[in-house]
């Protein structure tokens, strides 16, 4: 893998030359996102590169906004909005929309997050349940989503897919269904002219490798958080780095994501070995379980603090004990530092979701708040699900459904939207059909996306354009007719409504609202709007008609409408620039032609955002009572709190008790070692003698990656038995606290 391997001091990090592979390995708290600012900060700079001729990818929405709001102040906000900032995910849909027309694509398709793609895979799997049955073949929707992830993530078709089945000895048959399923599900999304999460990264992947020209501009390519980036996204970074200017920066010890290819070669290579986050305690207790991996790249961490206090280990008779330690805990530690601390600087990090449970009630028991983060997204609840359904509906006409139209508009190889329009307008005979009442709904239906889908196009902010259709659909009548919990479900709509709402996805149309109105204000002879968009948005958007030309206000001149981004991304210079460059490209230009309606609305950019937000993103937007977090590690990756618990550290859970091959429980262990490194003062582990599984409490053991720390606590007390000339202490005496 080291060709040249150099062990620099941080700065080189960022001042290394642009040209070649550079691979940044950065322990937990070493401050990445802070030397990848300074990194792009310092090519734009020192090395003359434009800002639009550089590619940075991070993992998460949430990185890609604060690497924004540093480079806004390091290069000044115009700048800034030139560079292709975003997850892999985001980087792909503003390709697609601006290039995808050339694989086929049509550029308006919708993103579908993991519950609608769960929902269109039960009403595949639901016609075949009784023949599953019969062959006693049992699929739940996640599980045969799980393997077409998989699949789709290896490029895999569902032919391939079948041809694997056929090869296998045993459980070739389940894989044969799913293969089936995966081409139903396939037709089905493309039939509502949707996209999943995978598609994104596979589409992306196709569109770079068929028109590579479209990256002719980049220059240099940063990707964040390397040791998780699964194939394609290997493939999508390969390609935007092409003769391999690179930063690849990553941390081999919190490669928690199954990690199989991130072996990029020839790389220089430069260590952070400097945490900001962690005591010594905690970096020490830490260290002490990674390098349990003797396999593992050797590298250091210190701490640019103070020893503080010791990392405690407890373990507790069952869960339920464990829970009432842990708000017994948070209250003392309150009260400890005299209320220094609040709610919102606890976390309580699990291996699974399921443990959650007692904690939570507990929590609630001691009147601790708290929120479960990756429970019940903000953007997964019934009724913000059914607006954004609408507002798709509104933006994508093939998207969405009423059931009768759907197989009606399957029969006649429609969109669903069109057949709908078709019949409320009386032009399919299908309307016969309908009882007159039900086709006197159909058309007020038609109607009212007919009348917000013109809203959109003109440019409507989000709230105001949901507040339309919330007035349209009497939405609130039906919700407090419908819903028991009417008064939290109308709180939710009102903040999806409101500037707090999801602030990510929010933030993108208020920023795209500001471009719309700053272009209206502009002189006629001003160029494109200032790229004033993305002000403190993570997500990526689309572009908003900034329509600076004040000839089309809907934007349909090209140019002026600055059709590609200019937040997180801008296309928009790579256009020009291969426009004079390549003809190749003026034909791409010439066949992707106008940009339909609704490209570039607020509406867009605001549902863009939505189908891309994560958890992490928006655990803490919703509310301004402070609130203890309780998630899982994987959704933990990344953050940071001043006290966290990790209860469960027992065989079983920690390694999980279906990994059990070599690298999977190494992976299990580096989970451990993430959820440790989240904290900034305070680390307890606990664990429980017995724990419910099921109806029985069962026994259990601590964990083994523990138990490995243990026999250092093991041997200071022989020590100090035998300095004090006592009889030593075996570990089953032991009992209580265990300060490792
Ligand atoms: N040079 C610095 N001086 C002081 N504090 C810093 C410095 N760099 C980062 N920090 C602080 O240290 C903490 C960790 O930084 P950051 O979250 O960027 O680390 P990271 O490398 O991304 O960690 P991880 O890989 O564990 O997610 C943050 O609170 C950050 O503000």
């Amino acid at each position: 893998m080291k060709v040249n391997h150099m062990c620099c001091s941080p700065p080189s990090a960022v001042t290394y030359p642009p040209d070649g592979p550079l691979q940044v390995l950065a322990g937990p708290g070493s401050g990445k996102t802070k030397v990848l600012t300074c990194r792009v900060a310092y090519l734009v700079h020192h090395h003359r590169l434009k800002p639009e001729e550089i590619v940075a990818v991070t993992f998460t929405n949430k990185a890609a906004l604060e690497m924004k709001k540093r480079l806004n102040v390091l290069l000044g906000e115009p700048a800034a909005s030139k560079l292709v900032l975003g997850t892999f995910h985001a980087t792909c849909v503003k390709y697609l929309r601006k290039y995808g027309k050339s694989i086929g694509l049509n550029n308006n398709f919708s993103i579908i997050d993991q519950d609608d793609a769960k929902k269109m895979m039960a009403s595949l799997i639901k016609p075949l349940a009784q023949a599953f049955k019969e062959v006693q073949i049992v699929l739940k929707p996640d599980q045969v989503l799980s393997e077409i992830s998989k699949s789709k993530a290896n490029g895999e078709t569902p032919a391939g897919m079948r041809s694997r089945a056929q090869a296998l000895q045993s459980g070739g048959q389940v894989l044969s269904v799913m293969a089936d399923l995966y081409e139903e599900y396939e037709k089905a999304l493309r039939a509502a002219g949707c996209l999943d999460f995978d598609d994104l990264l596979g589409y992306g992947l196709k569109l770079l490798k068929q028109e590579k020209h479209v990256l002719n501009i980049v220059k240099h390519v940063l990707v964040d958080e390397f040791q998780d980036t699964n194939t394609t996204q290997y493939e999508l970074m390969k390609l935007f780095a092409k003769e391999g200017n690179v930063t690849i920066v990553g941390d081999p010890d919190q490669a928690i994501y199954g990690w199989r290819a991130a072996d990029y070669k020839n790389t220089v290579e430069v260590h952070l070995e400097q945490n900001y986050r962690s005591t010594g305690a905690i970096l020490d207790a830490s260290m002490a379980i990674v390098t349990q991996d003797k396999n593992r790249v050797k590298k250091g961490l210190h701490t640019a603090h103070g020893t503080g206090i010791p990392v405690v280990l407890k373990q507790l008779s069952n869960g339920f004990t464990e829970a009432e330690y842990i708000a017994d805990e948070i209250k003392r530690l309150r009260a400890h530092t005299g209320n220094l601390l609040t709610f919102d600087d606890f976390a309580i990090l699990l291996r699974y979701n399921a443990l959650s449970r007692i904690i939570e009630t507990t929590l609630q028991k001691h009147g601790i708040p708290s929120r479960l983060v990756g429970g019940h997204k903000f953007f997964e609840r019934l009724e913000v699900k059914d607006i954004l359904a609408y507002l798709q509906l509104i933006d994508n006409p093939q998207y969405h459904t009423l059931q009768g139209i759907l197989n009606r508009a399957k029969e006649k190889g429609l969109p669903a939207m069109d057949m709908a329009e078709r019949i409320a307008d009386e032009e399919d005979s299908y309307y016969l059909s309908i009882p007159i009442h039900s086709r006197k709904n159909l058309v007020q239906f038609v109607d009212v996306i007919r009348k917000l889908r013109v809203q959109a196009k003109s440019g409507l902010s989000v709230p105001d354009l949901i507040e339309s259709l919330l007035e349209e659909i009497g939405y609130e009548a039906h919700l407090r007719r419908t819903q028991a919990d009417f008064d939290t479900r109308w709180e939710n709509i009102k903040e999806l409504a409101s500037n707090r709402s999801g602030k990510i996805a929010y933030a993108v149309s208020v920023a795209n609202e500001q471009e719309v109105a700053n272009a209206k204000n502009a002189p006629a002879s001003q160029s494109t709007s200032q790229n004033v968009a993305q002000t403190s948005d993570d997500a990526p958007s689309s572009a908003v008609p900034a329509d600076t030309s004040g000839s089309d206000p809907r934007g349909k001149k090209r140019k002026a409408t600055g059709q590609a981004s200019r937040e997180v991304i801008d296309l928009e210079y790579a256009e020009e620039e291969e426009d004079h460059t390549t003809t190749a490209n003026v034909a791409l230009s010439d066949a992707l032609g106008e940009p339909e309606d609704t490209a570039g609305t607020p509406l867009r950019a605001f549902l863009e955002a939505s189908m891309l937000a994560t958890d992490a993103q928006t655990q803490d937007e919703n509310t301004v009572t402070p609130r203890v977090t309780v998630c899982t590690v994987h959704a933990a990756k990344g953050l940071e709190w001043p006290v966290v618990f990790v209860p469960g550290v027992e065989r079983g859970v920690y390694p999980f008790s279906r990994s059990t091959e070599p690298e999977e429980v190494n992976e299990e262990r580096r989970l451990v070692y993430v959820a440790m490194t989240r904290a900034q003062a305070v680390l307890e582990l606990t664990c429980a003698q017995k724990r419910l599984v099921g109806k029985d409490e069962k026994p259990k053991e601590i964990s083994p990656f523990i138990e490995e720390c243990l026999k250092e606590t093991e041997k200071q007390r022989e020590l100090m038995a035998e300095v004090l000339g006592r009889k030593a202490i075996s570990e089953n005496e032991v009992a209580g606290t265990v300060h490792a």
